[in-house]
């Protein structure tokens, strides 16, 4: 796909769609809870209706009238057997997490996703699982799927240290904890974003929270409730880089989630010097506006606890870092290299096609801002968040063709993506 370069300025309102990581967990606790979910404002992308799709597969009855979506809900263990392999699609959350819940289980089933998946480490998630008594395994003894988890297991309560800073691990785990006899107790390596636990109390369940250390007992009981799904503050990132970087532009980004695990971006727009403000917040439902204007930004440096809180923007703040003045270093990030993609050398080598200064290292990047966009032919290697960000960095480029393969990916979490681009770059 030729992409849009060369913008003059971007200025509108955008309604980012809802958040992805609240997408999943609203359709999974709807399912095991008892009684009705109703969901407004649901991420209807590839990955969330994959996670839909699958509860359907086991029984659930999931209605989406095209505003609203319903569950009735199943309870803890009234998940049916599917019959057949479940395909996760692109899905890392999807398969992680349900890893936690078919362990509670009675029935066998097999996990598998698209090539990507089947490249990704689940040992992260098995391990521990196989710790608590679950019988699980990958293919032909890998960790990798297709993932085999038997039915029918004496599930034991563990305390248990993470080795990486992962919500996904830290939720597949809180969900094999429902089905334990006893208090499991978790240690986050970091603090990594906590929608699962937010959410176990939404549904009337009880958890314990004291900064990196989590309780919870088996045995509880969900009832089916009323869930608003805000914005995703990680697709808003796309537009919050643009707006900063493209001259003459103002971008308002309204109902974007907030919670404190996801807002790291934010942090470091202020610490380059972006101009971007937070307006009309909704603490309920920790929601607010957005508002970037273009800045003169400078160079930072993103390590230590912030990363968890900002993961999936690193893409786009690494083409942030191209624009600032002088060298920015991102570091303690290796968890890049393992997601859709590996983000670290993407990033690196698509960037550079197009004229950036930007080394890779083990754990992050080293970008040398300040240096001019030029036209090329980019891949998003199959990568959403890659693609997304190879169009926003396409808006700098003054003339020629950029060329992105690959781009259909965008549909994984955000299939609107180009047509909101587009109304911010028809406003005047
Ligand atoms: O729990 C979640 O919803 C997610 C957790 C993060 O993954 P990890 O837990 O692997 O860091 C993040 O990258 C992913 O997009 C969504
Ligand atoms: C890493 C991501 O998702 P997942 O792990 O669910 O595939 C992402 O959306 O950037």
């Amino acid at each position: 796909m030729k992409l849009k370069i060369n913008a003059s300025s971007l200025n509108g309102e955008i309604s980012v769609p809802g958040d992805k990581s609240i997408s999943h967990r609203s359709i999974m606790f709807g399912s095991l809870a008892k009684g009705t979910t109703t969901i407004t404002h649901f991420l209807r992308a590839d990955d969330c209706l994959d996670t839909l799709k699958i509860f359907k597969q086991m029984g659930v009855p999931i209605h989406d009238d095209g505003t609203t979506i319903t569950i009735e809900g199943q309870g803890l263990t009234g998940l049916k057997d599917p019959q057949k392999t479940l395909d996760v699609g692109n899905s890392g959350t999807t398969i992680r997490l349900l890893m936690g819940i078919l362990a509670g289980q009675s029935f066998d089933v097999t996990l598998t996703g698209d090539a990507s998946i089947q490249k990704r480490p689940m040992n992260r998630v098995m391990l521990p699982l196989q710790e608590m008594g679950v019988a699980i395994e990958g293919d032909s003894e890998t960790e990798f799927p297709p993932v085999v988890i038997k039915g029918n297991n004496k599930i034991q309560a563990i305390e248990y240290k993470l080795p990486v800073a992962s919500a996904q691990v830290k939720s597949a785990l809180l969900f094999a904890a429902l089905f334990a006899k006893g208090e499991t107790t978790l240690i986050e390596k970091e603090k990594t974003r906590n929608h699962t636990e937010v959410m176990i109390k939404q549904f009337g369940g009880e958890i314990e929270v004291d900064e990196k250390v989590i309780r919870l007992n088996g045995g509880q009981e969900f009832t089916g409730q009323q869930v608003v799904v805000p914005g995703d503050i990680s697709s808003a990132a796309f537009f919050i880089v643009a707006g900063l970087i493209i001259p003459n532009s103002r971008v308002v980004l309204k109902n974007v989630g907030l919670s404190q695990t996801r807002t790291g971006i934010i942090d470091v727009v202020k610490s380059m010097g972006g101009q971007i403000e937070i307006v009309d917040v909704d603490e309920e439902n920790e929601s607010g506006t957005i508002i970037v204007e273009s800045s003169e930004l400078v160079a930072t440096e993103i390590s230590g606890d912030i990363i968890p809180r900002l993961i999936d923007e690193l893409p786009i703040i690494a083409l942030l870092a191209t624009q600032a003045k002088g060298t920015t270093i991102i570091k303690d990030a290796e968890e890049l290299r393992v997601k859709e993609t590996d983000r670290i050398q993407a990033v690196a080598d698509e960037l550079s096609k197009l004229g950036a200064k930007i080394e890779p290292t083990e754990d992050g990047l080293i970008i040398h801002g300040g240096e001019k966009l030029h036209a090329g032919n980019v891949t998003s290697y199959g990568d959403h968040r890659i693609g997304m960000m190879l169009q926003v960095a396409a808006l700098l480029v003054e003339e020629g063709d950029v060329v992105l393969d690959k781009s259909e990916a965008v549909s994984v979490s955000y299939p609107n993506f180009f047509e909101d681009l587009d109304s911010l770059m028809s406003e005047v």
